[in-house]
């Protein structure tokens, strides 16, 4: 079929938000065009190099670790798993790419788009240049590495998540350069596979965005597997060696010489917004490079919008679907669902066991002026959990005390990535300690220990 470079929307990026957006749009007699820059791409990030792909490794990585043995059967498995996390990745993302392919008001490009002004933009294919005009254009191109300036970060055996996912040879022993979301993720399922892995983090603070009492437990628990930490760390080089990389480390003043075999980068990703060109279209970013919206996720300039990393600083794939329904009610329906309605956004740590949650920190509902009470269980608390074959470390609840209502709940539990998002339903409704105490779940579960949290909510 013949495309025309006239088009009613286009979208930069093939993200999360992307696919549903060009479909929604087609479907309302749209003509759209999706710009995607690598065909290994459709889909995005989470379909493959990020969520997905990782969760599958995370998966058989909790597998490996309950089968045991010693360290070439698990390399064996770790091999296995990284070959089946390949095969599932391509067939997502043919899956993927066939949804707007094969949609007949859509055309698929391949190349990179850049702003030549509001309207127009140059689109650089293998084929060569083409301009197209979009009445609206929606920018969906995700985010990239933020790499510090630790000389030796382009040696062979340094990585960052999406590299590292090609790795087929289990490492002995990894540094982890990072103790955030990828860094966590990684140095879990690494000593799930037996990996010896240390953990260097830049601030003192570990885990600022959890509650502190979960992060204490987090960090006793992934010490008591054998993960070392390193806080206040500065990494001031890393040097590649024929047989293994060597890490350069100062903490309060002393410096180590670490040996790994492997270093993997997880220190932020930054929104990839470079090639775009913003600035002719009016396209501002702030201080961070994150491009600046208003709450329908419009940008500084008429008729452009930016979902996703891109644009958020939560950069999760939910949000990034759910930067697809704001955009989608501002251009197709009544603009009433916003980032102001949006409620509260949950999140999750995929380590083993996983970390979740959603609300206030008792730390942050002290520090806007609560009055706050407080209740946890611990494992010894819920001594069912393991008889389950689960894991339940610690449940915490945060409450207004003058008025009941819960502001945090967090969980370091087996399952804590499905419950946290019934808590958060919980929490966009306003829900009370009383509401979460006499909720009926089922049993034998740890959902059910909510029940047994809320009934202990300041006492
Ligand atoms: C290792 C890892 C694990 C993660 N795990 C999770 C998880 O479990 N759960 C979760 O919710 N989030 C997770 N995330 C975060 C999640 O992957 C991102 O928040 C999400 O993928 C962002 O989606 P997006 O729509 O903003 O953009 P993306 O999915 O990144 O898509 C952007 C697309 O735009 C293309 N592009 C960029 N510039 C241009 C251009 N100029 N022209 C054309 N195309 C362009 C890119 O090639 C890319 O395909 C993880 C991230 C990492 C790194
Ligand atoms: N489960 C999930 O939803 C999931 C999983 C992976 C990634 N993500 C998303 O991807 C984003 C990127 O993940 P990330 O882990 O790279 O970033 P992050 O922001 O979560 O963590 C980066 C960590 O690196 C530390 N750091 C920065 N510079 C450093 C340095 N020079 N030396 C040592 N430590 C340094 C930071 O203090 C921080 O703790 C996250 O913000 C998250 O939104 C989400």
């Amino acid at each position: 079929m013949e495309h025309s470079n006239q088009v009613d929307a286009a979208i930069i990026g093939y993200g999360a938000a992307a696919k549903p957006l060009a479909v929604a749009l087609a479907d309302a007699g749209q003509t759209v065009a999706v710009i995607e820059r690598s065909h290994k791409m459709y889909g995005g990030a989470c379909v493959n190099t990020a969520c997905l792909p990782s969760k599958m490794l995370v998966h058989a990585a909790e597998v490996s670790a309950f089968e045991g043995g010693e360290f070439p059967a698990r390399a064996e498995r770790f091999q296995a798993a990284v070959n089946l996390k390949n095969q599932a990745t391509s067939r997502l993302r043919e899956r993927n790419y066939r949804v707007l392919a094969d949609h007949p008001g859509v055309e698929v490009i391949d190349g990179e788009a850049s702003f030549i002004d509001t309207t127009h933009l140059r689109v650089r294919t293998d084929e060569g240049e083409r301009t197209l005009e979009a009445t609206r254009t929606f920018i969906d191109t995700g985010s990239e590495p933020k790499l510090p300036p630790i000389p030796g970060l382009d040696g062979s055996r340094v990585y960052t998540s999406e590299s590292l996912l090609d790795v087929e040879v289990l490492p002995e022993t990894a540094i982890i350069i990072g103790a955030g979301y990828v860094g966590l993720e990684f140095a879990s399922l690494f000593a799930d596979f037996g990996v010896d892995v240390t953990v260097m983090q830049s601030g003192t603070d570990f885990l600022p965005r959890e509650d502190a009492e979960v992060a204490r437990v987090v960090r006793a628990n992934f010490e008591q597997r054998g993960i070392h930490f390193m806080l206040g760390a500065n990494v001031k080089a890393v040097e590649d060696d024929v047989a293994e990389a060597l890490v350069v480390v100062d903490v309060d003043g002393k410096e180590s010489r670490l040996t790994c075999d492997l270093v993997l980068v997880a220190t932020g990703r930054r929104a990839a917004v470079d090639h775009l060109n913003l600035e002719a279209a009016g396209v501002r970013t702030d201080e961070r490079g994150t491009i600046v919206t208003d709450e329908h996720l419009r940008t500084t300039a008429p008729n452009i919008w930016a979902m996703g990393d891109a644009a958020e600083a939560q950069q999760f794939t939910y949000v990034s679907y759910d930067g697809y329904r704001i955009v989608a009610s501002d251009v197709l329906g009544d603009g009433s669902y916003t980032l102001a309605t949006r409620g509260a956004v949950p999140s999750c740590i995929f380590a083993d066991p996983p970390i979740a949650h959603v609300g206030l920190t008792e730390k942050e509902a002290r520090d806007q002026g609560f009055e706050v009470a407080t209740a946890t269980l611990t494992a010894d608390d819920m001594p069912k959990v393991p008889l389950l074959g689960k894991e339940a470390l610690l449940m915490k609840a945060v409450v207004d005390a003058s008025t009941d209502r819960v502001l945090g709940v967090h969980l370091y539990c087996t399952g804590a990535p499905e419950i946290v998002n019934l808590a958060k339903r919980f929490l966009d409704d306003n829900a009370t300690a009383a509401d979460f105490r006499d909720a009926v779940f089922t049993h034998p579960t740890v959902t059910e220990e909510l029940n047994n949290l809320f009934a202990s909510v300041g006492k």
